[in-house]
Parts: C-alpha cells; structure tokens; sequence
C-alpha cells in the first residue's frame, strides 16, 4: 500500500523505528530530517495494516533520497488543491447561511492562481475571531489534533466495540414527558460558563448529577469543554461509573467525526450538534456515525434560518432551541415560541421531532410557557446547578416535586 504524506502533524523521530498511525496512510514529517528541511514529502510503501505504517528510519532516509525537487512540486500542488478544497467548504458553508468560519483563514499558498485569488484581496478581519463560538471553534481544532494523537481513532474504535450499551436518550425524555405531563428534563451538570462566569466554586459533578437523578431529570448533559466550561471528558466518565442511570448527554462543540467516538468511549449516550458550526452535509455524516455508535444526536438551532435546514435533514428526532445566542450571549426564550410558529412547528409535529427547550429557564412560568409553545423537553444548568440543593432546585423549577418517589 502506498501513501503520500500530508505535511502537519505526526511527529518523525529519527533516532528509532517509529510506529505511525493515520487513516489514510499517510504521514508526515515536521522537523527537518537528515538535512532534508521542513515540509517535505515522502511516497514510500507500507505494509499491509490498513491504519499502521512500521517505518524504520532506513525507510525513511531511502524515501527521502528521491528526487526532492519532483516532490517539492507534487508538495505544493496538493498544498495549493488542500487549500483549495478549504475554501470551497467555506464557501459551501456560507452559502447555508453558517457565519462560523471553523479555522482562522489561511493564506493562499506560495504560486497560487485560481478560481480564489479575488478573494484574497479581502481578507482583512482576517485572524482574529469574531465572536466567542468561533473562538471556542478554532480552539476546538487544535485542541482535537492533540487529543488525537493521544487518543488515535483506531484505538477508540476497539475501546467502542468491547464498550457496555448506550442508554435510550430519547425514550428517557418520552417516558419523563408521559410520566409528569410537563417536558422531560435535562438537567446540565455544568461549572461555569463564558457569559456567566463561575456557577458553582465547590463543583462536584457527581454529587450533582446524583441529586439532579433524585430529584427527577430524565437525562443529564455533561460539559466536557474544559477551557471555556471548566468542564471535561473525566466528569462525564466519573458520572457514568458512579452507577447514575439516567441517559448522558455529552455537551462539547463537535467539529470532527473522532469526537464522536471519544465521547462513547467516555459513557455518552447522545452527544450535541451546533447547527451554526456545522454544514447539512457534516451533519448528516455525524449523524451515521452517531447512529452506528448507538448514540442519540440533539441538533442545536438557534435561528429560523438553521431550522429551515434542519427540517431538511433525513433522520433528526431531537432539536434543541437555544434561546442563547452563543455569538452575542443574548438570552431571549422567546425564542423558542418564534421558532415553534407556523410551518416549521407544523412539520415538527408531523415528523414526530421532540424539541428541547434550551438556556434561561428559571422558573415554572417559564417552563410552562416553552411546554405552551410546543417543547416536550427543556435543557437547563445555571437554574439548578446555583442551587445548594440541586434536587429540590427542579422541584422549584417545574413548581413541584417531579421525582420518581
Ligand atoms: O445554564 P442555562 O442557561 O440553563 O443553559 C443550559 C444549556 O442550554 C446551555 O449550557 C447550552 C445550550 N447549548 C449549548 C452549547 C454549548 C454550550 C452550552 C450550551
């Protein structure tokens, strides 16, 4: 099998034999090698492992001896074709409406001319992000290449295969619904937040995620993003090996499919999908995977605009409404209502969707009002978790005791 080498990541270490891991056999080389200098590309042939290529620093050296001037241009021709193929999926994303540029913008490689040389002339705003979801999403990019490396996807996918079931995530919130007569609860264990600061200073996930069970929450929604969330992927796993049954929500800004599988491998049940990050194309893959994992998906809209292409995607059974903009923090649960009017509420209840009503609910006036405008379902941290009492802070949310006792 062959493979060519994109240029980024994987550490070469020249001293040893060094195990390289990708999916599409290829690797790469950093540092300069030999007296070869950065960025170069190397073709050589790997065994037959489909995910592991056994190169021996002979094979490497040998690689390298080809002519490099040849590969140096193959090198910028696929740098000009992956760079390319960038902004074609920013374009694509813009075209639905998506004003979250998932990377900050990079420059045209060196010799280009193409279809985007117009646009480079307007690249000011350039690299800097706009708001605090493009910030946490670029974040999210670097910080998933590292855990990557840690954590490649192979691994996850033998951890997945020997890993116990996932929980019904969208039968707990219909049996709660059936059981109380008001939307089933998801109650977020959740520290702190970028618009709110800290919510709670002595933060223990799983003594909250113990009352939040007690005091009647169909699910739980768990941050993980541990730079803007105090949040992390140990709580999660903590919560779930505490012998908590309630269905688990894993709350972090998915950007790439191997998220998904770190997740199941951390006891999720279901796992958040950003509508404003995300093309209809990436969602529809996310959610195959999703689907192949036993994990349920909620697919966050905040606008008319993403429910519009949400109704249009095959296969979504939970919408979440956030009546946060994660771009201004502006909390507003109108929201929920304005998005629940007319057709798209229409269609909504024809295919069966439940909704989760999401972000600043306080009150049962409040719950009462989004349960009116059509929610079967609400999502709720700050109200609870600043509680002393998580449990009795859901009985005072709904305006009565929702527990199963
Ligand atoms: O604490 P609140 O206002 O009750 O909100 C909970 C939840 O809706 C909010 O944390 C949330 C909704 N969607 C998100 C996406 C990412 C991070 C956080 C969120």
């Amino acid at each position: 099998m062959e493979g060519l080498v994109p240029v980024q990541r994987l550490p070469v270490r020249v001293a040893s034999p060094s195990l390289y891991r990708c999916s599409n056999v290829s690797v790469s080389i950093r540092r300069s090698l030999s007296g070869f200098a950065m960025d170069k590309r190397i073709r050589f042939t790997a065994p037959s492992s489909q995910f592991s290529i056994r190169a021996q620093q002979s094979d490497l050296k040998e690689s390298l001896a080809v002519s490099s001037s040849s590969i140096e241009d193959k090198g910028n021709a696929l740098r000009i074709k992956e760079w390319e193929v960038e902004m074609y999926q920013n374009e694509l994303a813009v075209s639905q409406g998506i004003r979250i540029r998932r990377k900050p913008p990079s420059k045209a490689p060196l010799g280009y001319s193409g279809p985007f040389e117009l646009r480079l002339h307007n690249n000011d705003d350039a690299d800097s992000p706009r708001n605090i979801l493009e910030e946490i999403t670029w974040y999210k990019d670097v910080e998933v290449s590292r855990m990557k490396e840690l954590n490649p996807l192979e691994e996850l996918k033998k951890t997945v295969e020997n890993a116990p079931p996932t929980r019904d995530f969208v039968g707990a919130l219909r049996m709660a619904q059936k059981r109380t007569g008001l939307p089933g609860l998801i109650a977020e264990v959740k520290k702190a937040s970028p618009s709110r600061g800290i919510l709670k200073e002595n933060f223990d996930p799983v003594e909250i995620a113990q009352a939040y069970e007690k005091g009647g929450a169909a699910c739980l929604s768990v941050l993980t993003d541990q730079k803007y969330f105090q949040g992390g992927f140990e709580n999660l796993e903590a919560i779930r090996n505490a012998g908590v049954k309630c269905p688990l929500l894993c709350k972090e800004f998915v950007v790439d499919p191997w998220q998904i599988y770190y997740a199941r491998t951390k006891g999720a049940d279901a796992v958040l999908l950003i509508a404003a990050v995300l093309t209809d194309l990436e969602i529809t893959y996310l959610l195959k995977i999703c689907k192949k994992l036993g994990l349920a998906a909620l697919v966050e809209v905040h606008d008319e605009r993403e429910m519009g292409r949400v109704l249009g995607i095959e296969g979504i059974e939970l919408v979440g409404i956030n009546n946060r903009s994660l771009e201004t923090f502006q909390v507003d649960i109108s929201n929920t209502k304005n998005l629940l009017e007319g057709e798209h509420g229409r269609q909504i209840c024809e295919k069966d969707m439940i909704v989760v009503g999401e972000s600043g609910l306080f009150t049962p006036d409040d719950i009462a009002y989004v349960q009116a405008a059509g929610v079967r379902a609400v999502l709720v941290g700050e109200s609870i978790v600043k509680q002393s009492d998580p449990e009795k802070g859901i009985a005072g949310l709904f305006g009565r005791n929702i527990s199963h006792t």
